[in-house]
């Protein structure tokens, strides 16, 4: 079995991403250092699934704690976080010990704020077990939402490993295929043309290889790391991977945090950026048609989606955005492909596009 190694070099910490097929029965293996005690954070799937491999990777001298919150992204939230503090503080966790979060990105950010905010601070690793976790277990972005926005509550805190068994992706459902793959697919757009097309090409996703996908986790990874590496804390160019996320955020947030995931909102936060990109830049070849046609072909959620949310509701939201200033909305949008950019716009103007969006969501 092949392990790859993609480093990541931040200015708080430096760390690999381990990525091969049964790493969660190696987890000890590829700490970089021992520890005396670990507090495995998972949700109520995972640990049906995966919690005593990770468990038993451990040796008799680790003591081994674990808490499971419940599955999904209502998770991510203040309850849960104190749960976990409790629960820590009750396994007597010390500040040398370390925090596992094994999971898909709500595990991922809910037990990577935990780690950030126990004690002031002690070490975590990722073992995420989604495609979506490509993106999250990367680049230290940890948080909880709150009822009016999304990872409103948070820090950057890096991991010391991320160890990313892919044969877990053996057990995901295709709405999470889905989700994960929106991700996948702007990492494409804000920086590869040829992984773009890769995209593009795909048959539908319960017929992509295990090569192909270990190829586009390996790309979105590595375009993470080198944006996370040159801005971990999003002064300038990190704000490119929210490449949907203005509009993506909103809905969740309107959705209570329920019925739809984050990457499909996010897939309609990059349709919705798209239009607006093809606007602000009418001489760029951009792949507005191609994308349309792959939310198509892979039965995201589009139009039916946009007509559930009142416009006025999710501007309020998207007033709250972590990326606007002074007011101003930004929002990123592509110049070109591997060209993002980020562009004001007042509220009025952005309503008068959500508008026309919609219309020509309904009318296509
Ligand atoms: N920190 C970051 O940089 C960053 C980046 C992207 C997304 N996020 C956050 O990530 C979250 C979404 O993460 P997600 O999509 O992984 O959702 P998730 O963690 O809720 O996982 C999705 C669902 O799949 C189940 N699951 C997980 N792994 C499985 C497996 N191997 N087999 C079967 N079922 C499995 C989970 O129990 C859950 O029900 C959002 O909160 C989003 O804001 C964070
Ligand atoms: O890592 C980043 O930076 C991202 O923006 C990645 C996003 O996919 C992710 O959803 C992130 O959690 C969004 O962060 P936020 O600061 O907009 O809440
Ligand atoms: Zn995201």
């Amino acid at each position: 079995m092949r392990v790859e190694q993609l480093p990541v070099q931040t200015n708080t910490g430096n760390y690999n991403v381990y990525i091969g097929k049964g790493l969660r029965h190696q987890v000890e293996t590829y700490l970089p250092k021992q520890y005396n005690q670990v507090f495995i954070i998972t949700d109520s799937h995972i640990a049906n699934m995966y919690l005593n491999d990770v468990v038993d990777s451990f040796s008799s001298e680790v003591k081994v704690s674990t808490y499971t919150v419940p599955a999904g992204e209502n998770s991510k939230q203040m309850d849960w976080f104190h749960e976990c503090h409790t629960y820590a503080i009750e396994s007597g966790l010390e500040r040398s010990d370390l925090i596992v979060a094994l999971g898909g990105g709500v595990v991922g950010d809910l037990a990577g704020f935990v780690a950030a905010t126990y004690m002031r601070g002690v070490d975590y690793i990722q073992v995420p077990t989604t495609i979506l976790a490509h993106d999250s277990s990367v680049g230290g972005k940890v948080a909880i939402n709150h009822p009016q926005g999304k990872n409103m509550i948070g820090s950057f805190h890096q991991p010391q490993a991320v160890i990313y068994d892919t044969e877990t992706l053996d057990t995901l459902p295709g709405t999470e295929w889905r989700s994960g793959m929106a991700e996948v697919i702007k990492h494409a757009l804000i920086a590869d043309e040829e992984m773009l097309e890769q995209c593009f090409d795909l048959p539908s996703f319960d017929a992509i290889s295990n090569e192909t996908i270990a190829d586009l986790l390996k790309k979105g990874i590595h375009i993470k790391a080198s944006i996370v590496q040159e801005d971990e804390k999003e002064k300038g160019v990190r704000r490119y991977l929210n490449l949907g996320h203005t509009l993506g955020h909103a809905i969740e947030a309107e959705s209570g945090y329920s019925s739809i995931t984050h990457g499909e909102a996010v897939a309609i936060g990059i349709d919705f950026a798209l239009f607006l990109s093809a606007k602000q830049f009418p001489e760029a070849n951009l792949p507005n048609e191609a994308f349309r046609k792959w939310l198509e072909k892979h039965n995201y959620p589009l139009s039916s989606k946009l007509e559930e949310y009142n416009l006025d509701a999710l501007m309020e939201k998207i007033k709250k955005d972590k990326k606007n200033n002074h007011q101003q909305i930004r929002i990123v949008l592509l110049s070109s492909i591997g060209e993002p950019t980020l562009v004001p716009y007042s509220e009025q103007s952005l309503m008068a596009e959500l508008i026309e969006f919609r219309n020509e969501v309904r009318n296509s």
